[in-house]
């Protein structure tokens, strides 16, 4: 009789135990029918404890446990062949290599780049189907957008455009937000926030038609007080909240929203030396002198050279990201976020559920921690004190 509970509970433990990870991972979504197909489990246990063997009935519901745990977790998809979907921001990054590897899914796709004549729209021509067609667009032109908005509703007429994925973003300033110009804060916004959200809303009449899907991809910076990020933060915080909103707004008709919060990558946006040593001397010649002595110049080349050090743990492999995009588009449940990349589990959870000063120090450690500004360095001992 012992040994029996003992099987038996070992078994349940190492089932829900499995099920529980698989659901904080996001693998499979608690949905009726999962909870029925336990319901049958606990249903079989007591029947095989009761009329079979011990071995042949923990082998029974062992099986069907894993049976379940399987079923669960196979994501099903949709055909791809002959959905429309528009990319942006794939002149490099993320947007390049799932602008690619949607073409070869079979989806027309139409990537739109900031430049035609760039390297990245350049390999995309030369290493992409027919089915793929660029498009030249700036997100801080309406000129651009409408441009796009226009070509889209003309060349979907017959197909529909079954999704949009808002991949392209920028980050102009690593640097506290008392250093950071307001306009790069608003550059940030206008491409990050303003310019996609003008996009995103020409796109509804289309995406209402075909109950298609909207995938974005914001960043954890929008989530969490990231150091030295609060412009680029910002304009991801506003894209995240107002995708959480549409995703239960357009729900009534039929359109799927999925936000894609990435790790650290390593993409031309993030890990381009060049741009950022420009970005740095940019910064250091729009301070104001008041600003510059109270942190002093050794403060930002000091931030520099953590940004550049924390590079190296910056991912070189985009497919998560990618595959992130594909499930947004194509899974028959796409989840509402995805959350590709290393370490983003530790730092959501501690960013949830443990005390801010907790998450402020994980944040610094992980990322950058600025040292202590020119203004408040302790005096050496032979300077004039004031009197
Ligand atoms: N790389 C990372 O670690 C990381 C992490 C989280 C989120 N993200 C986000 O992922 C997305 C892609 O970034 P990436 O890392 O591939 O960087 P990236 O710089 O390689 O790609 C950004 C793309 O956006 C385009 N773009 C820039 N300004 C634009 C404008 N005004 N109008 C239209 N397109 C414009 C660029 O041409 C480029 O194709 C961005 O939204 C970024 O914020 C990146
Ligand atoms: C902000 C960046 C993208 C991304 O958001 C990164 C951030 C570095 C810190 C970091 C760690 C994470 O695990 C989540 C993403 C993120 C917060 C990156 C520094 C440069 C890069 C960009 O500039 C993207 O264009």
């Amino acid at each position: 009789m012992e040994l029996g509970w003992a099987c038996s509970s070992l078994l349940w433990l190492l089932f829900l135990s499995s099920l529980a990870v698989k659901l904080l991972r996001a693998d499979l979504l608690l949905t009726p029918g999962l909870l029925l197909q336990v319901g049958l489990l606990v249903l079989l246990q007591g029947v095989s404890r009761a009329f079979l063997p011990l071995p042949l009935g923990t082998a029974l519901t062992g099986t069907a446990c894993w049976l379940v745990l399987a079923g669960a977790t196979q994501r099903k998809r949709i055909p791809a062949v002959g959905r429309a979907v528009l990319i942006t921001g794939c002149d490099t990054g993320f947007g390049k290599v799932a602008a690619h590897h949607l073409d070869t899914l079979g989806l027309t796709v139409y990537a739109s780049v900031l430049d035609l004549k760039s390297p990245g729209a350049e390999e995309l021509r030369q290493s992409c189907s027919s089915r793929l067609t660029l498009l030249e667009m700036d997100l801080t032109k309406a000129e651009d957008i409408q441009r796009v908005l226009q070509f889209i509703k003309a060349q979907t007429g017959r197909t529909g455009l079954w999704g949009l994925v808002n991949n392209a973003g920028i980050n102009t300033t690593l640097a506290d937000a008392e250093l950071t110009p307001l306009h790069d804060f608003r550059s940030c916004m206008e491409v990050n926030f303003f310019g996609t959200l003008e996009l995103t809303q020409g796109l509804l009449p289309l995406l209402r038609s075909s109950q298609g899907r909207i995938i974005t991809i914001s960043s954890p910076a929008g989530n969490m007080p990231f150091p030295c990020l609060s412009g680029y933060g910002a304009s991801k915080a506003a894209l995240s909240l107002v995708m959480d909103t549409l995703q239960y707004e357009l729900a009534p008709w039929g359109i799927q929203v999925s936000v894609i919060l990435p790790g650290y990558f390593k993409t031309d946006g993030s890990c381009n030396h060049a741009y950022w040593k420009e970005r740095k001397a940019q910064l250091l010649a729009a301070l104001s002198p008041e600003l510059l002595e109270a942190y002093g110049e050794e403060y930002l080349e000091d931030i520099n050279r953590q940004f550049l050090a924390s590079m190296k743990f910056a991912v070189e492999d985009l497919s998560s990201v990618v595959e992130s995009i594909v499930d947004g588009l194509l899974s028959t449940r796409p989840l509402v976020k995805y959350y590709p990349g290393r370490g983003l589990g530790p730092m959501y959870f501690i960013h949830h559920y443990l005390p801010h000063t907790v998450r402020n120090l994980f944040l610094k450690a992980f990322f950058i921690n600025p040292k202590l500004p020119r203004g408040r360095q302790p005096k050496p001992c032979n300077s004039p004190r004031k009197q």
